[in-house]
């Protein structure tokens, strides 16, 4: 239990990364009530059957009246179109914030839509999996793991340091940057990830003289952690490939250049070119060992490796 750190928070939006928030508010009672809408009403009868929140509605207009606190976690493609509905109706004072995995695009989308009064703090949990979904989400996804803030350059602090004290005790760790750097940051380390994972699927998936079921049933290696990647949500990811494009398509020119090397140094036979790029590769993956951020850490890597999730 950390204590009421807002009176009333409203989340829209409950799939994977809205439930994990509520399942945290819930646990850790940092909230004195807690305001859940999704446009489905499908997904917002399951919400309530987790008993995610105190009140659940279809209106996002209607949900985020009296709130002090307002989480959008939706596709970023539905920003813009949230930030509309809901604004007339937020509270004077009231802090508004996302999690969106692009921020410049998400920004733009909704900041021109937020009223004088409401502070507005665009922000990006780096936790997840490719589930989706209410009952994807779990206590703890954040423990350990870094949310990034993209403030505009007129935040008011006192705002800013509330909302850094809420995701504190979700466990994160926090960071602020600027949006274009964040969304150059996130194509790298994580939007080209999943565009490679994509990719790869999709050329096992289109070859002629590899079964399906030969991909399938020898798939206990390198192959898997790419299918892993590739299961997440097509709407989330197409989104995000078209709301970060400037930045994923510099990090794929970047790619494929480097890829063309490797290509190069295989055919003509170039072993110590190819010793030094996995040798390089290499020193990577044990700093991030040794950082923590490895799969091994927090829940997150226990969660994503259990066979049933
Ligand atoms: N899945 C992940 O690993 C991570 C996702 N994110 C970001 O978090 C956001 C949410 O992602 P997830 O929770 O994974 O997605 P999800 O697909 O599990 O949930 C999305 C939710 O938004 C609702 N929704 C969609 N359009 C809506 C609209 N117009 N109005 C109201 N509700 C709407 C859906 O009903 C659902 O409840 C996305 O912006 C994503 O980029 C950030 C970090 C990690
Ligand atoms: O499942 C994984 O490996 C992820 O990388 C999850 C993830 C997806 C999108 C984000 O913006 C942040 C984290």
């Amino acid at each position: 239990m950390s204590g009421i750190l807002f009176d009333r928070i409203t989340l829209i939006g409950i799939g994977l990364i809205g439930s994990s928030i509520a399942r945290d508010i819930r646990d850790k009672g940092l909230a004195g009530e807690v305001v859940i809408s999704t446009r489905s009403e499908t997904t917002l009868k399951r919400a309530e059957e987790l008993g995610l929140g105190d009140r659940y509605l279809t209106s996002a207009a209607e949900a985020v009246k009296g709130a002090d606190l307002v989480i959008v976690s939706v596709p970023v493609g539905s920003s813009g179109m949230v930030a509309e509905q809901i604004a007339p109706h937020l509270k004077p004072g009231a802090i508004l914030t996302d999690v969106g995995s692009t921020k410049a695009s998400v920004i733009a989308q909704m900041q021109p839509h937020v009223p004088e009064g409401v502070h507005f703090i665009p922000g990006h949990p780096l936790a997840g999996t490719e589930k989706s979904g209410p009952d994807a989400g779990f206590s703890g996804l954040f423990k350990g793991r870094w949310c990034i803030f993209t403030p505009l350059p007129d935040t008011d602090p006192e705002a800013l340091s509330r909302l850094r004290d809420f995701w504190a005790a979700l466990g994160s760790r926090i960071d602020e940057m600027d949006p274009l750097h964040h969304d150059k940051v996130l194509a790298i380390v994580s939007h080209l990830p999943h565009i490679i994972a994509y990719n790869i699927v999709g050329t096992a998936d289109d070859l002629e003289t590899v079964t399906e079921s030969e991909v399938i049933k020898y798939s206990a290696s390198g192959f898997r952690d790419f299918t892993r990647l590739a299961a997440s949500d097509p709407t989330m990811w197409r989104d995000i490939c078209m709301h970060n494009k400037d930045a994923i398509l510099e990090m794929l020119a970047r790619f494929s250049e480097d890829l063309s090397s490797l290509q190069r140094a295989i055919r003509w036979g170039e072993g110590d070119k190819l010793f030094e790029l996995f040798s390089r590769t290499r020193t990577i993956r044990r700093s991030i060992v040794e950082a923590g951020q490895d799969v091994d850490a927090p829940d997150f890597g226990r969660h994503a490796l259990d066979p049933k999730n």
